[in-house]
C-alpha cells in the first residue's frame, strides 16, 4: 500500500467507521463499498456525503460509491456498550470532572459502566479516577480496560501516551486511537462514559458521526459566552442525529468553604434557562466548591463519597439513566 493509500483508508476510516466495507484505489476509478444496513435514506445519504468530504481533498480518479446492505432486515448494526457522550462548547468548564461523577454514580447504582477519555488535547480521566502510570494490557490486539477503585473501568488518550508527553494527534490518528479505546475488550460493561474533546470543530463531528453515541450530555457553566457555546455543542449533536438527554450546569453558585453559604459570583440558572428555551431538559447544577477541586485534582471524584455534592451527582446520573434507558440495564 502506498503511503497515500494508507492517507486516504485512514481518511474513509474517520469518515464511515465500520462502513467501511471496502476501498480500493484503481486507474481508472476509486472505488468505496459502504455497508449501509439499518440505515434508513437520511442516514445513508449522510454517510455517503461524509465519505465524499473525506476524500476531497485527494486527488483521485473518479469515486465510484457503492452501497450495500448486508443487515438488509433494518435492524441496527451489532455494536458493543451503548454510547453515553459528554460535551461541552469550549474547555475547562468541567466536562471532564462530570463525566468521572456520572460514571462513579451510575455504578453505585448498579449500572455496568466504563469510561472512555476520548479528551485527546487534554486527558485528565486517569489523575481523576486515581489510574495514572496505568498501561492497559492487549489480548488479540483489544486493549484492556484499566481497572479504578471506583468500579469504573477505563481508558483514556493519556493512558496510551508517554506521561507528561505533548500529544499532537493529526484526525485520521486520533479517530484510530478512540477507535481503540471504545472498541476494547469490555467484559460486561454495558454502557460508556465518552468524555469528548472540548469544542465543537471537525474532530468532535467526526468522532460523534463514527461512535454514534446513543446519547448526549451538554456540560455548561452558567457565563453566557460559555452558554453560546453550549448551544453550538448540542447544535452538533443534533446535526449528527445524537438525542440530547439534557444540560449540567457547572460552577454554578460558590459555597464558601467557611460557612456554607451558596453565591452567585457568575450567576446561575443560565444554562437552565436556555435548555429550556431549547426544549431540552436540564438535569441539574452542580457548584464551584474548592473541595471539588481539591478532590478531584487528588483522584477522589466527589460522586464516590457523601454529602450535597454526591447527591447532586447522584440525583443528574438518575435521570441519565433514566432518559437513556439504562434504569433497567441497572436493575436487570
Ligand atoms: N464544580 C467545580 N468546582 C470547583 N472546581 C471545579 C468544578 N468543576 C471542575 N472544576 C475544576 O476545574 C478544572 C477544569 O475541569 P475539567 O478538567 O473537568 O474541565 P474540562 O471541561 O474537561 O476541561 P478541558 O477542556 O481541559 O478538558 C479542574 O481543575 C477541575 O478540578
Amino acid at each position: 500500500m502506498t503511503p497515500d493509500e494508507t492517507a486516504i483508508r485512514n481518511a474513509l476510516e474517520a469518515a464511515a467507521g465500520d462502513r467501511l466495507a471496502s476501498f480500493r484505489l484503481g486507474k481508472d476509478a476509486t472505488t468505496i463499498v459502504l455497508e449501509v444496513g439499518g440505515l434508513d435514506q437520511l442516514g445513508r445519504d449522510k454517510l455517503e456525503i461524509a465519505v465524499r468530504g473525506a476524500v476531497r481533498d485527494f486527488d483521485l480518479p473518479p469515486l465510484r460509491i457503492a452501497q450495500m446492505a448486508e443487515r438488509g432486515d433494518g435492524s441496527p448494526p451489532k455494536r458493543g456498550p451503548r454510547i453515553i457522550a459528554v460535551g461541552s462548547g469550549k474547555g475547562g468548564v468541567g466536562k471532564s470532572t462530570v463525566s468521572a461523577n456520572i460514571a462513579v454514580a451510575l455504578a453505585r447504582m448498579g449500572v455496568k459502566v466504563g469510561l472512555v477519555d476520548a479528551d485527546i488535547y487534554g486527558p485528565s480521566q486517569p489523575r481523576l479516577m486515581a489510574s495514572e502510570g496505568e498501561r492497559p494490557q492487549a489480548k488479540d490486539k483489544k486493549l484492556i480496560p484499566v481497572g479504578t477503585r471506583y468500579g469504573v473501568p477505563m481508558l483514556s488518550m493519556g493512558h496510551l501516551a508517554e506521561p507528561g508527553q505533548a500529544i499532537a494527534w493529526r484526525g485520521p490518528m486520533a479517530g484510530n486511537a478512540l477507535a481503540q479505546l471504545i472498541d476494547a475488550e469490555w467484559g460486561d460493561v454495558d454502557t460508556l462514559v465518552v468524555d469528548l474533546p472540548p469544542g465543537t470543530g471537525d474532530v468532535q463531528l467526526t468522532m460523534i458521526q463514527r461512535f454514534k453515541p446513543d446519547g448526549a450530555v451538554i456540560v455548561s457553566t452558567p457565563q453566557d459566552l460559555a452558554l453560546m457555546d453550549a448551544t453550538r455543542a448540542i447544535g452538533l449533536f443534533d446535526k449528527a442525529g445524537v438525542p440530547v438527554i439534557g444540560v449540567v450546569e457547572n460552577m454554578a453558585g460558590y459555597v464558601c468553604p467557611h460557612c456554607g453559604e451558596e453565591s452567585d459570583p457568575f450567576g446561575s440558572g443560565g444554562a437552565e434557562a436556555a435548555a429550556k428555551t431549547m426544549g431540552y431538559d436540564f438535569l441539574g447544577r452542580i457548584p464551584l466548591t474548592i473541595d471539588i477541586r481539591t478532590d478531584s485534582d487528588a483522584g477522589r471524584p466527589p460522586a464516590a463519597g457523601e454529602g450535597p455534592v454526591a447527591d447532586r451527582f447522584a440525583d443528574i446520573a438518575r435521570q441519565v439513566a433514566e432518559k437513556a434507558g439504562l434504569a433497567e440495564a441497572a436493575s436487570a
